[in-house]
């Protein structure tokens, strides 16, 4: 298993001199993809152009990506689509549980999930009024705030900030026994921990692409819809393309079958075209053996920093299977040092007020990385590298 990947990480491009430990945000560059969509645009848009939309195929584009999706996450062929922007696929899935129960008015969530769910969930209840209510938990208390007014629990498996990981199939029990629908939030477990849609009994799941899955800046989200409910749903965004017959020009809105109703508009041709040689980079790879590495590497990451730099507190559970594929520390000159970082050549990120954040990536991070990060980081504290006025100016995106 370990030639396989060092098989994939052959197949990304990453900067000489830079341990790349920021992939839970940014997925690198697959090599593949730069000729890929050179290819597309040449061969497709220049040549083709409008025909391309049937000769490249590109009008199926998001459903047949989908079904590559589909295999990462349990999903069976047919019900994943790609498409706009998690926040976009939140709100949809959300709007599309509401209508299913619409005898409640409680969105469930909780503190340590990503702030534009929780935003996202406040303006659709908003919009629906009637008393409409995000309600917000922390963390670990959700499976007990879990009540029979609860139509919907949102909840993201993995916490951006500590790498915390929910245990989803017993909430998804919970809620299912109040009855409640749930929505799984897969931005931080796609492509980074086996995820089993199907056999956890997701209603709907949604994630992003250009994190560990690796399809650049912007790529678009993914939604599921479990099969049972997918011919039930009445789309909110009520788009063209997820109309059953978008090219009849039809007055009148008729759900298109399935997942296809979840399309909204036209397809973001060149990112897929993107995704789709990033997503070759997944063939073969066994997900159980992506998470044994994944912990070995966290592991390796949290024992050698904890040994060189006890000033650091560890935020992510010990536990295995409470974490994620990420490793936060906290510190309350976290900013600094994570500048400081960035600049010895170590890409991690920062997430307030605290917490300083890194991303294993088994697809291209190896032990050898890891060490590198270890001694790196242990010489920023040690000679307090982060003690400069330039390392507390604010103000970076990322
Ligand atoms: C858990 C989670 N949900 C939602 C989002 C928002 O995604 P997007 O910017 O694609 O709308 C992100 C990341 O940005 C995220 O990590
Ligand atoms: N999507 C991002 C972007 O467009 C710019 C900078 C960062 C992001 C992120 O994905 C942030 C990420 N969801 C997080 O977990 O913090």
């Amino acid at each position: 298993m370990t030639d396989l990947f060092k098989a994939t990480k052959a197949m990304f491009h990453l900067p000489q001199g830079m341990i790349y430990l920021d992939g839970n945000s940014l997925g690198p560059l697959p090599r593949a993809a730069s000729e890929r969509v050179a290819r597309m645009m040449q061969d497709e848009w220049g040549e083709m152009l409008i025909t391309a939309w049937n000769r490249a195929g590109w009008m199926d584009q998001p459903a047949r990506l989908g079904d590559r999706i589909g295999r990462l996450i349990g999903a069976p062929a047919g019900t994943v689509v790609l498409g706009d922007t998690l926040s976009i696929k939140v709100f949809q899935a959300l709007a599309a549980a509401l209508s299913l129960r619409s005898d409640r008015r409680v969105i469930l969530s909780d503190s340590g999930n990503f702030p534009s769910d929780l935003y996202m969930a406040e303006g659709l209840a908003g919009l629906l009024g009637q008393d409409h209510v995000l309600k917000i938990a922390p963390p670990e208390d959700l499976g007990a705030a879990i009540d029979e007014d609860v139509a919907v629990l949102l909840v993201t498996e993995v916490d951006y900030r500590t790498g915390r990981r929910h245990d989803l199939d017993e909430l998804t029990r919970r809620a299912h026994a109040a009855g409640a629908l749930v929505i799984w939030d897969l931005a931080h477990s796609a492509g980074a921990l086996p995820v089993d849609v199907t056999a956890g009994g997701a209603d709907f799941a949604a994630g992003c692409t250009y994190k560990y899955l690796n399809a650049g800046p912007g790529g678009p989200a993914f939604i599921y819809v479990a099969p049972a409910l997918a011919d039930r749903v009445r789309p909110a965004l009520s788009g063209w393309l997820g109309h059953e017959a978008p090219f009849a020009f039809d007055r009148d809105y008729r759900p298109g079958r399935g997942i296809e109703r979840m399309r909204v508009g036209t397809p973001p041709v060149i990112q897929l075209a993107a995704l789709e040689a990033a997503l070759d980079v997944w063939d073969g790879v066994d997900m159980l053996a992506l998470r044994a590495r994944s912990l070995a590497l966290t592991d390796q990451f949290i024992a050698g920093v904890e040994a060189s730099c006890p000033e650091l507190v560890l935020a992510t559970p010990r536990d295995h299977a409470r974490r994620g594929s990420q490793v936060s520390f906290r510190h309350a000159e976290g900013f600094a040092i994570m500048q400081a970082l960035i600049a010895e050549g170590v890409i991690g990120d920062f997430r307030a007020p605290d917490v300083l954040r890194f991303g294993f990536t088994p697809l291209y991070i190896d032990a050898a990385d890891v060490q590198g990060a270890i001694d790196i980081l242990a010489r920023v504290m040690r000679d307090r590298l982060w003690d400069r006025p330039e390392y507390r100016q604010r103000g970076k995106v990322t």
